[in-house]
């Protein structure tokens, strides 16, 4: 709310003992009663002084509090120990406005960016970008040219950043902090829009669905499409939260989309869309990590069907899926992947992790004597193991691309906290240390992000034949290369916001996260080191025999 209008000398006048007015970015507020509730602490607001009156929620009869702050512009002070979003938590508490001055949390964008909004067809400028150097991708900046995204991409970037923001972001920060599962209103939206649908990718799954109110046609939905849906998500910073929102389904659907008979798949592809019965892919294992031909799970043939019994471990989903696309072992040796349906003989524990693992669902499953019927087995007649590996590419780009808009919004806290934060009477940017710890993570995110379209765009034109064949390998080496940078600009942005990163709440909350989280995209779909050596092995495959030096 905007108020009364104020002049700043009539502001500095208003100094009377118990009355606490302040300016903060060209507002006034009133914080003569917040004082005593302020959770930095009254003293760091008034000065305490013996006297014969009360004020200011002290109960101590002979102790008044002299406003030290009364009057001032507190604006510099206020933005080094908070985040700006602050003001919009205690907006009651502002009373007006300077006359002729403009808050800058109402953005002036620089030239250029009015255009791109207008080109999305965006009626309020401001809302969409973020217009600090570096802090979107270039195809979302004014003055560059892009040879993947078409103004659809744009639409819809808008569309979803605007649905992240206002309804996701909130329920996201909550769960994160408290552990808790997404909440269903959320889940229930994002079914509605078909974005859960989307993020599994093009396919059959999505013949039928109107997305996105839309904002787009079926026929125009690509991967550049779903890469801007994990990308967009990746900005909630909040890692767990963000696999809880339908992770399981994205992994473990695919495989039941491409080799189910077509009556389990219709009825599996329409529970875990309509966000009713989640599905997970139930892979890896204590024993086994991974390595799918080190499973332990076992599947023993029966009559009309398989007995399974074992384990499996680090479960996204797990703990409230209905359905486990699941990889056992055969008593043949083979791999058979069995779609297992929550019952009798199934049990889930949670484990706690890195991330808020009660927001992600991340869980151990036990499997005791489960039925499960012939019909529920995917791609009979296909190795087992194919079908797992053929899944994993879908995954490691998910996960890269997550990790890529991950480092660039850490870059955007970092590079407004070094041109805010003055030490010494200079701005931290000051510091060459810091520019070139800038200059890293720009360098990094930039040029992940460029590898990454050029991928996505290889994806947009190859068969999945043909992205089996050519893109394992780029997709490895980007993935391992994407987060071992994660892990530099993590370690850097602590350094450059210092104890603030160390702290779950206040201005560096977003760097500590960041910082505990990172691993997870290193680590989750293969490490670092799995993923190396397996581009290479298999670019040593396909090395002509002839060729020499
Ligand atoms: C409208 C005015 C203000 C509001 C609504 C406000 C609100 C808050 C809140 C919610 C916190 C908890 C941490 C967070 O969420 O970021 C906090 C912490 C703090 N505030 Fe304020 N505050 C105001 C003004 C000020 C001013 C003017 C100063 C000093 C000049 C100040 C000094 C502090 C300090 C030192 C902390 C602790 C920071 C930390 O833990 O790192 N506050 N304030």
């Amino acid at each position: 709310m905007a108020g009364k209008l104020f002049s700043r000398i009539s502001v500095a006048q208003h100094t009377s003992v118990g009355d606490l007015w302040v300016i903060i970015d060209s507002r006034v507020y009133d914080v003569s009663s917040f004082a005593s509730v302020h959770p930095g602490g009254l003293a760091v607001l008034a000065d305490r002084e013996i006297g014969p009156r009360r004020h200011l929620g002290c109960f101590h009869d002979l102790c008044v509090l002299s406003p030290s702050l009364a009057g001032q512009d507190v604006t510099e002070q206020f933005f080094s120990l908070h985040r700006a979003e602050v003001l919009d938590r205690y907006s009651h508490l502002q009373i007006g406005i300077l006359e002729d001055e403009r808050p800058s949390k109402d953005p002036i964008l620089p030239p250029g960016y009015s255009i791109l909004i207008h080109k999305a067809g965006i009626e309020t400028p401001g809302e969409s970008l973020s217009g600090v150097p570096y802090a979107d991708p270039t195809w979302l900046s004014p003055g560059y040219h892009t040879p993947y995204y078409k103004d659809h991409h744009r639409r819809f970037q808008v569309a979803v950043r605007k649905f992240v923001e206002e309804v996701v972001f909130p329920d996201a920060q909550i769960c994160e902090r408290g552990d808790g599962r997404p909440s269903q209103e959320v889940i229930d939206e994002l079914c509605r829009l078909n974005i859960l649908a989307m993020k599994v990718g093009p396919g059959k799954h999505l013949e039928g669905r109107v997305l996105m109110d839309g904002i787009i046609s079926l026929e125009q939905f690509d991967a550049f499409h779903e890469l801007i849906l994990t990308q967009e998500f990746a900005r909630l910073h909040a890692r767990g939260y963000s696999d809880g929102l339908g992770g399981g389904t994205i992994i473990g659907l695919p495989p039941v989309i491409s080799f189910a008979e077509p009556p389990l798949r219709d009825r599996i592809v329409q529970d875990a869309l309509s966000g009713k019965k989640p599905i997970c892919l139930a892979v890896t294992e204590a024993f086994a990590g991974s390595d799918v031909q080190g499973l332990r799970c076992r599947a023993m043939k029966v009559k009309g069907g398989w007995v399974v019994n074992g384990t499996k471990k680090w479960i996204t989903n797990s703990m409230w899926a209905h359905y486990f696309t699941t990889a056992c072992k055969a008593d043949n040796g083979e791999i058979v992947v069995l779609v297992i349906e929550r019952g009798e003989g199934v049990q889930t524990r949670p484990i706690k992790t890195a991330y808020a693992s009660g927001a992600a669902g991340t869980g151990y499953i036990m499997f005791d004597n489960v039925w499960v019927p012939d019909g529920n087995r995917l791609g009979a007649g296909h190795p087992g193991l194919n079908i797992i590996l053929q899944n994993f590419n879908h995954e490691r780009w998910i996960l890269t691309s997550h990790s890529i808009a991950g480092q660039r919004i850490i870059f955007e806290e970092c590079f407004k906290w070094a041109t805010q934060r003055k030490v010494f009477g200079k701005p931290l940017s000051s510091q060459p240390v810091v520019r070139q710890k800038l200059a890293g993570m720009i360098s990094r995110v930039e040029s992940c992000q460029s590898w990454l379209e050029n991928i996505t765009y290889q994806m947009v034109k190859m068969s999945s034949k043909e992205q089996a064949k050519h893109l394992a390998g780029q997709i490895a080496f980007l993935k391992m290369h994407a987060t071992k940078g994660a892990q530099i600009t993590a370690a850097d942005a602590v350094q450059i916001l210092g104890g603030r990163a160390l702290t779950q709440t206040g201005m560096g909350r977003f760097i500590e996260h960041n910082h505990r989280t990172s691993l997870i995209d290193a680590v989750g779909g293969g490490s670092e080191a799995v993923l190396g050596d397996l581009g290479v092995r298999q670019a040593l495959r396909s090395m002509p025999p002839q060729v020499r030096m």
